[in-house]
């Protein structure tokens, strides 16, 4: 049993209008909910699957670790679940709500629009240990593929699992940052088909100083990361000075952070990454190659950037989900009930 697209339509045939309209009246007034949403639907699937195991209020939960600290938008999520349950009382899921929020922001920044499967149920579980599932930032290419094998994998069994050409499994190891999941092969194929979104995601919002600016000032030698284009240098010491205020936000996609395109991978290349972990993808040469072909290169096979966003963001909105009699419809997002 898995989920459908039109889950709720006998149930509550207004369920994505009213989550919509929500989503956009908050936008309205303030437009880094949209990065806010996306990002949090994304740290929700990372850990115990997409279920709002994140939206869970109390000590020592998902919400109070540090990856998660500076997630924005619970406030819209909360806001669409009181209008649902006024609407269709117990049907809604929150894990639904969020799946759906954050569709509703890729297309609000001008984004490609796609149907999300629904029919997820909440979870009952959150706990802030569990967040080291999630990416890091700093980690090398070589130390995620020594975790991969600490599955005792190795790139053949991956290759094999999946079906995929090499680079497509040389590819996927970078996701697997301090990643333990329980069912391998599953988060396997849907983490390689779901790698490239991971820079994606970054075409829209913002990073705090405090995530990136380690690169501006003695990286190597005393000087700054040399991945970074030189000239970029002053412009991000400008705007995250040395001993400044690290909570200071900056848009991930220099010049076009508002807007859902593929101008980051046009950055990327041009060495204007702004995380560590981003910039990777263009400097490590078999995630170079994707990037390349999203950015139309010649001699590769092209890939168009909205498409393949919207096919892995399915994918990962599947991750984990509980259906049919596991987990429950919550009456209130930050509390099991
Ligand atoms: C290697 C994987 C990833 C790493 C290391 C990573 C890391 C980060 C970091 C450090 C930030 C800055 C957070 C802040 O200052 O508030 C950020 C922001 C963001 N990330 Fe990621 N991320 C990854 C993958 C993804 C994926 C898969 C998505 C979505 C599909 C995503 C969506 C976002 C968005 C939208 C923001 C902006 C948030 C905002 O403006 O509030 N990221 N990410
Ligand atoms: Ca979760
Ligand atoms: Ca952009």
């Amino acid at each position: 049993q898995g989920t459908r697209v039109g889950f709720y339509k006998r149930t509550c045939p207004r369920a994505e209008s009213i989550v919509r309209s929500t989503v956009q009246s908050h936008f309205r007034s303030n437009p880094a909910i949209a990065p806010g949403l996306l990002r949090m639907h994304f740290h929700d699937c990372f850990v115990q699957g997409c279920d709002a195991s994140i939206l869970i209020d109390g000590a020592d939960t998902e919400k109070t670790a540090p990856p998660n600290l500076l997630l924005r938008g619970y406030d819209v999520i909360d806001d669409a679940k009181t209008q649902l349950e006024t609407a269709c009382p117990g049907v809604v899921s929150c894990a639904d709500i969020l799946a759906l929020a954050a569709r509703d922001s890729v297309v609000l920044t001008r984004g490609i629009n796609w149907q999300v499967p629904t029919g997820r149920r909440d979870g009952r579980v959150s706990l802030a240990s569990d967040t080291s599932n999630l990416p890091g930032f700093r980690e090398s290419i070589d130390s995620q593929k020594q975790k991969f094998s600490n599955f005792g994998l190795n790139t053949q069994d991956l290759v094999a699992l999946v079906g995929k050409p090499f680079y497509l499994a040389l590819c996927f190891t970078s996701m697997f940052k301090g990643f333990y999941p329980v069912n391998i092969p599953l988060v396997l194929s849907l983490s390689i088909l779901f790698f490239p979104l991971t820079a994606g995601g970054h075409t829209i919002g913002t990073s705090a100083c405090q995530f990136f600016s380690y690169r501006l000032y003695n990286f190597t030698n005393g000087g700054p990361d040399p991945t970074i284009n030189p000239a970029f240098v002053p412009q991000l010491q400008a705007l995250c000075p040395q001993k400044g205020d690290g909570s200071r936000r900056i848009d991930l996609d220099t010049g076009s952070g508002n807007r859902f395109d593929a101008s980051f991978f046009t950055n990327l290349r041009n060495g204007r990454g702004i995380l560590e972990s981003d910039q990777k993808l263009w400097t490590d040469a078999s995630t170079r190659a994707f990037v390349q072909r999203f950015l139309g290169a010649r001699g590769l096979p092209p890939l168009n950037f909205n498409v393949e966003f919207a096919r892995s963001m399915v994918k990962m909105s599947n991750i984990g989900v509980k259906t049919g009699t596991n987990g429950e419809i919550r009456r209130i997002c930050s509390a099991v009930n």
